[in-house]
């Protein structure tokens, strides 16, 4: 079997509480996770399971009490400063806002254009690369000329993914990437994050509250409930015949588009809701 690219082993994540005495709280209760090359793991939960916070650990950006991450072989879990820089090119990340995760002032060519430069690419070879994202993310070269505002929801996505990418990384934590956008924009973004895999091979960790986004993107699912895994699995396994009763219930929250399906969902939740 392929060796993972990230491994999450055993993670516990405490924030601390105001107030005297009071212990910290657990938002992580000791969660292991691995996502191999090229692969696309979803990991749902509601609000407050800790998804965020996996995700954040991983980038570095969340406190770890105890356990491991390792990429790509190496232990990355108290990564200083230095090698956090290093490992931008490895690891990026897509948040969910897209009208507060871009700089309003700054062009998109030089939005895109500035992770290279940092990292001392010539401005010609940083202009093709950027017409190469423009391209991959279907947005029209001349975007490059125009600020963030002069787009909508769904394009800044496109522009944050392209951002991104722009140093090839190996793994994308896309924390909540479509959930500030319509349905309609999802599908569209959820399909090109599926198209830019294919021809890249990078591995997404897709964080999500909805399960049937997760379902639509996800080789393999992992069900988050206050901290703890409580499910894990082939993606379409866990949610047509979800094991834990969370998931369950998780299921019944999340819109199917498949008429038949959501028929059978509708009367499973009556029947859920009078019994
Ligand atoms: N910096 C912090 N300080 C204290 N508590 C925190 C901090 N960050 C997160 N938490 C708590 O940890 C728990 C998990 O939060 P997290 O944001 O990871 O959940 P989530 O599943 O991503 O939910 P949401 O989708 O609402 O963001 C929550 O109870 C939250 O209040």
């Amino acid at each position: 079997m392929t060796a993972p690219l990230l491994a999450v082993e055993d993670l516990v994540v405490d924030f601390p509480t105001r107030g005297w005495r009071r212990p910290p709280f657990r938002a992580l209760k000791g969660v292991s996770l691995d996502v191999r090359p090229g692969e696309t793991v979803g990991l749902v939960g509601e609000s407050g399971s800790g998804k965020t916070t996996l995700g954040r650990a991983v980038l570095g950006l969340a406190p770890v009490t105890a356990g491991r991450i390792v990429f790509d072989g190496r232990d990355i879990t108290r990564a200083g400063r230095a090698e956090r820089r290093a490992l931008a090119s490895d690891i990026q990340v897509v948040f969910q806002d897209p009208y507060t995760s871009l700089n309003p002032s700054m062009r998109i060519t030089e939005i895109l254009a500035e992770p290279l430069s940092v990292r001392g690419v010539s401005t010609r070879d940083a202009e093709r690369r950027v017409r190469q994202l423009l391209d991959q993310v279907r947005l029209p070269s001349d975007a490059g000329d125009r600020l963030p505002r002069e787009f909508s929801g769904g394009q800044r996505q496109r522009i944050a993914i392209a951002r991104a990418l722009a140093l090839s990384p190996r793994l994308v934590v896309c924390d909540e990437p479509v959930s500030a956008l319509d349905l309609s924009t999802q599908s569209h973004v959820l399909d090109l994050l599926v198209d830019i895999q294919e021809s890249t091979g990078v591995a997404y960790l897709f964080v999500s509250h909805d399960l049937s986004v997760v379902r639509h993107i996800s080789h393999r699912v992992a069900v988050l409930y206050h901290g703890e895994i409580v499910e894990t699995g082939d993606g379409a396994e866990v949610t047509a015949t979800p094991s834990h009763p969370y998931t369950q219930r998780l299921l019944l929250a999340s819109p199917v588009p498949d008429p038949a399906a959501q028929e059978r969902r509708r009367a499973e939740r009556h029947q859920l809701l009078r019994s």
